[in-house]
């Protein structure tokens, strides 16, 4: 005879109706807390929204699409650029003479963004196109054909499937306080309430520069100032454009500025040592930045060479701005007020691709020595520089030695920037991804994605208010599990013997 344990055959209790109902209720009750906890958030923020805008620039016209978490609307902080395209060919304002182009010029970039916006997205996604200083040099010039450039533009983008929000020239000011926004919303400076970088942007036709200085209030040149509120702080900001002192057109009043008796031949020091360049009249000449200087007589072309000598080239540079007067209590140049320099600033755009190509992006090289370094490229033969760099686009590197010139004179002589202040520049092309430029606080400011009071925060971030629901759950779970002891099944204590 073998003994064997055996639990007493009793009826089981989870088998009686009462219980299995009661089990049935509290497991669908408790998945069905988690899934709304986890639907109520989770599908959320898996959906995304986009804008786009083009940035209609004197020298090219870029595409940037912008993507966000759809539920964090107006929270921000979360705006990412997620694609870019860059149009080929020149800005829309070369287009003067065939406005058609400036359209058909937008194609491929859009056709690009179709297939980049989610489908169903297309029809609420808003495009905007904005045109700076390379329209608003053609509208002085010719506003008709400036008009018929909008129109084409205009058109071209209509037939595209995204919420159009029209184009447009932005004022200098915008330019200048856009570019501010966006480095300091990438940098989640506003959000946070930090100080505040300024923005230094180098366009072809234009520049800005655009900072918070704490002795100016707007009271002084008030055309000079923008206030913000964000986030509940309020901001008083100092912008300025300057017309016509982009690098190409800065290049393009230099010229001028040695042709002026009309001459057949320049020797130019901000170009390489034997470069030698035929070049026409009518071309430097056709821009309204420099048009009233023509020169009376002067044959149709001219030749330009080089010879390499960066003094010489500041010289020549520096005096196309003008120091002689100042109406108010400081001026950078030309009589525009300037408050005292600052806080950090962000250098972009033209500032980053030049300092990038000379290597000289470290600003923490003394900048006397960033000077030296200059100087020595400038002073590299043409033939030399050729060999070295054979794959860079001739017309930018028969130009580095004048824009590096230029970039320098324009902070040291034009904006006051010293020796002691010019480490606090920072060259910079993107932040966290997104590139630096005015597009992004265009279209945060006209989807109202800043709010200007500092928003409520929900108590929990979502992932955290999931798990606090869902331990709560199985912790009512296993309550409910453990207050059905008395119907646990229960062994037989006495041992039967079989
Ligand atoms: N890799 C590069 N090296 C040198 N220069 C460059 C490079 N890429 C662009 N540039 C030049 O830098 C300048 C600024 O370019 P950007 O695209 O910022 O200006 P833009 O938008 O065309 O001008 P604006 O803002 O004045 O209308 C232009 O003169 C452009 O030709």
């Amino acid at each position: 005879q073998s003994a064997q344990f055996l639990c007493m055959k009793e009826k089981n209790p989870w088998h009686r109706p009462v219980t299995i109902i009661i089990t049935v209720i509290g497991v669908i009750a408790i998945v069905a807390l988690v899934t709304v906890a986890v639907l109520q958030n989770w599908p959320l923020s898996q959906k995304y929204k986009y804008g786009i805008v083009l940035d209609a620039g004197s020298s090219h016209t870029a595409l940037y699409i912008y993507e966000w978490p759809a539920e964090k609307d107006n929270n921000t902080g979360r705006v990412e650029q997620t694609h870019s395209c860059t149009v080929k060919g020149p800005g829309i304002s070369s287009y003067a003479s065939a406005p058609q182009k400036a359209g058909e010029s937008l194609t491929e970039c859009m056709q690009e963004a179709v297939h980049r916006v989610p489908k169903k997205r297309h029809h609420e996604t808003p495009l905007y196109l904005g045109a700076t200083a390379g329209m608003r040099l053609l509208n002085v010039q010719n506003s008709s054909a400036s008009n018929k450039v909008f129109q084409a533009v205009d058109e071209a983008l209509r037939e595209f499937p995204f919420a159009f929000q029209g184009a447009r020239i932005l004022s200098g000011q915008e330019e200048g306080a856009f570019g501010w926004v966006t480095v300091n919303y990438l940098d989640d400076r506003l959000r946070q309430g930090l100080e505040t970088n300024g923005a230094l942007d180098l366009g072809g036709a234009s520049t800005q520069i655009s900072f918070v200085s704490s002795n100016y209030d707007g009271s002084e040149s008030p055309s000079n100032s923008v206030n913000f509120r964000l986030y509940g702080n309020d901001y008083n900001l100092y912008t300025h454009s300057f017309l016509c002192y982009g690098k190409d057109q800065a290049l393009r009043m230099t010229l001028a500025q040695q042709t002026r008796s009309g001459p057949t031949s320049i020797l130019d020091p901000c170009f390489h040592d034997g470069y030698s360049e035929t070049k026409e009249y009518s071309k430097l000449y056709d821009s309204p930045c420099v048009s009233d200087r023509k020169p009376q007589e002067a044959p149709s072309t001219y030749i330009h060479t080089g010879k390499g000598n960066f003094h010489q080239c500041q010289e020549i540079v520096k005096s196309v701005f003008n120091f002689t007067h100042c109406q108010y209590s400081q001026c950078s140049f030309n009589g525009i007020f300037q408050p005292h320099l600052q806080g950090p600033f962000g250098a972009f755009s033209a500032y980053y691709f030049v300092m990038n190509f000379l290597k000289l992006t470290n600003t923490s090289i003394p900048l006397e020595q960033v000077k030296e370094k200059l100087a020595h490229y400038c002073a590299t033969p043409w033939t030399q520089i050729q060999k070295q760099y054979p794959n860079v686009k001739h017309k930018y590197l028969a130009e580095y030695c004048f824009s590096g010139t230029y970039i320098l004179t324009l902070l040291t002589e034009g904006y006051n920037f010293t020796s002691e202040s010019y480490p606090n520049i920072k060259f910079i092309k993107e932040i966290k991804g997104s590139d630096a430029g005015w597009t992004l606080g265009y279209m945060l400011n006209l989807t109202n994605m800043i709010p200007a009071e500092a928003p409520d925060s929900p108590p929990l971030p979502h992932a955290g208010y999931i798990s606090i629901v869902t331990v709560i759950a199985v912790l009512l779970f296993v309550l409910f599990i453990l207050s059905m002891r008395p119907f646990w099944p229960q062994c037989s204590k006495e041992p039967q013997i079989i």
